[in-house]
């Protein structure tokens, strides 16, 4: 599909503009704790139960009448277990007739098992005792809906006495790959053909966004295949992605056959890499054209389906670090559109610099070496020396630091 400056849309607008006319499902399911790490809980979640139910001893240790303690350290010499004390270890409920715990160290024992107190101290009722509810109230909160669970949380769910929790369905997110010259990964390499090594780029990035990745075979190029392809895909799915065919090729007939079906339908964001992107939505759900070339189709993934994917699990699309950098030479955007630019970043005596590949740089040395992200703005350009803020791609950031 030829590529029309005056309708691309800007990144943002892009991603608002689908937003607005995604039928966003809503779905809950409820998921074993096991399963919930890094799921959304879809509703408030509160404590079934006190945690702990009824008071515990706060140490190990033993348990006694704080009674006994009032005129000062009592004379144990004639004291029996389970009469006059009871063992009680932290974490420990013990008999209703004790109502404080002694420190294990505090406390000798003979050979007849006759507890003497080494150290004064002071006894009182509720000494040394953890209140019924005191780590988790009844009715207390223990996730507010839109939360991702994270360990703690799931462990929190458990100690509040359930052992399910509701969570929000995860996205069902299909991917089609279509060329003629497409070759399966594993296969002899041969004249003519590139391995559909994208799937498993966004098969990753899918997955580490929360949603389920359906892969199909790789389709022909073929309206009629790919059309019946994208109608069953499309049945099954929430949000679509064909991968190639977006731009002017006598083959290129992916975003055609979304427009053709789509409620609302563009072709084309004002930034490179990536500027054929079909963005559609089809009876509500999203269909996009990624464009083939794989950092086309990282860029692709990286500012609209993540965006799309933490919108619906509530989360911010942006959590990288951002740090200041000075740019070793001159960064220049194309007129009228923004240069998605892969950078080198590199901690000198005076900070971090940052720099970008060389033009012949292969595929290769760009996902090996790359570890920021600037957005060089339309008609920008950044001056050698200049401080620039850019994104850290998955970088440690205390090797930058
Ligand atoms: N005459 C023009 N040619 C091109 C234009 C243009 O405006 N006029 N736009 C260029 C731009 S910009 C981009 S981006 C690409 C878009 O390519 P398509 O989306 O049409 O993708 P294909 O042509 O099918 O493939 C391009 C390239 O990517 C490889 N590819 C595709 N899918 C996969 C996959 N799943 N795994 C690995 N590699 C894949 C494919 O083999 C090709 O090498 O168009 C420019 N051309
Ligand atoms: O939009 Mo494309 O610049 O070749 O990736």
């Amino acid at each position: 599909m030829e590529f029309n400056k005056d309708r691309a849309l800007t990144r943002d607008s892009a991603v608002s503009t689908l937003l607005q006319h995604w039928d966003m499902p809503c779905d809950i399911e409820a998921v074993p704790l096991a399963e919930a790490y890094g799921r959304i809980a879809a509703c408030d979640v509160f404590a079934r139960a006190n945690a702990p139910f009824a008071r515990v001893s706060s140490f190990d240790g033993i348990a006694v009448r704080s009674s006994d303690f009032e005129k000062g350290m009592p004379d144990a010499s004639s004291w029996q277990r389970n009469r006059d004390f009871a063992q009680a270890d932290t974490g420990d409920d013990f008999p209703d007739d004790f109502d404080a715990v002694v420190r294990i160290e505090a406390v000798g024992f003979n050979e007849d098992d006759v507890p003497r107190f080494t150290q004064e101290l002071e006894v009182l009722p509720g000494t040394g005792v953890r209140k019924a509810g005191s780590q988790v109230r009844e009715g207390e909160l223990l996730a507010a809906a839109g939360k991702q669970l994270r360990p703690e949380d799931v462990a929190l769910i458990a100690a509040g006495g359930h052992d399910s929790v509701s969570v929000k369905r995860r996205l069902r997110v299909a991917y089609l790959p279509t060329g003629n010259e497409l070759a399966a990964i594993g296969s002899c390499p041969s004249r003519g053909k590139t391995y559909q090594s994208n799937g498993l780029m966004i098969r990753g990035f899918v997955t580490e966004w929360g949603a389920e990745f359906l892969e199909h075979d790789i389709v022909a190029d073929d309206r009629d295949l790919l059309g019946r392809a994208i109608d069953d895909l499309l049945d099954s799915a929430d949000i679509l992605l064909i991968n190639g065919g977006s731009s002017r090729g006598s083959e290129d007939y992916s975003s055609q056959l979304l427009e053709q079906r789509a409620d609302y339908f563009a072709h084309g964001v004002l930034a490179v890499p990536g500027r054929p992107i079909g963005m559609s939505v089809i009876k509500g759900k999203i269909a996009i054209n990624v464009p083939g070339p794989m950092m086309a189709a990282w860029f692709a993934c990286d500012w609209l389906l993540r965006s799309l994917l933490m919108r619906y699990q509530e989360q911010s699309a942006n959590e990288r670090l951002t740090v200041t950098a000075i740019a070793d030479e001159q960064l220049k955007s194309r007129p009228g559109f923004e240069r998605l630019a892969r950078l080198v970043a590199r901690k000198e005596a005076d900070g971090i610099h940052v720099s970008s590949l060389q033009d012949n740089a292969t595929l290769a040395a760009s996902v090996r070496r790359v570890n920021a992200f600037y957005a060089i703005g339309p008609d920008e350009t950044v001056e050698p020396g200049e401080a620039i803020q850019i994104q850290l791609l998955g970088t440690k950031a205390s090797s930058l630091m």
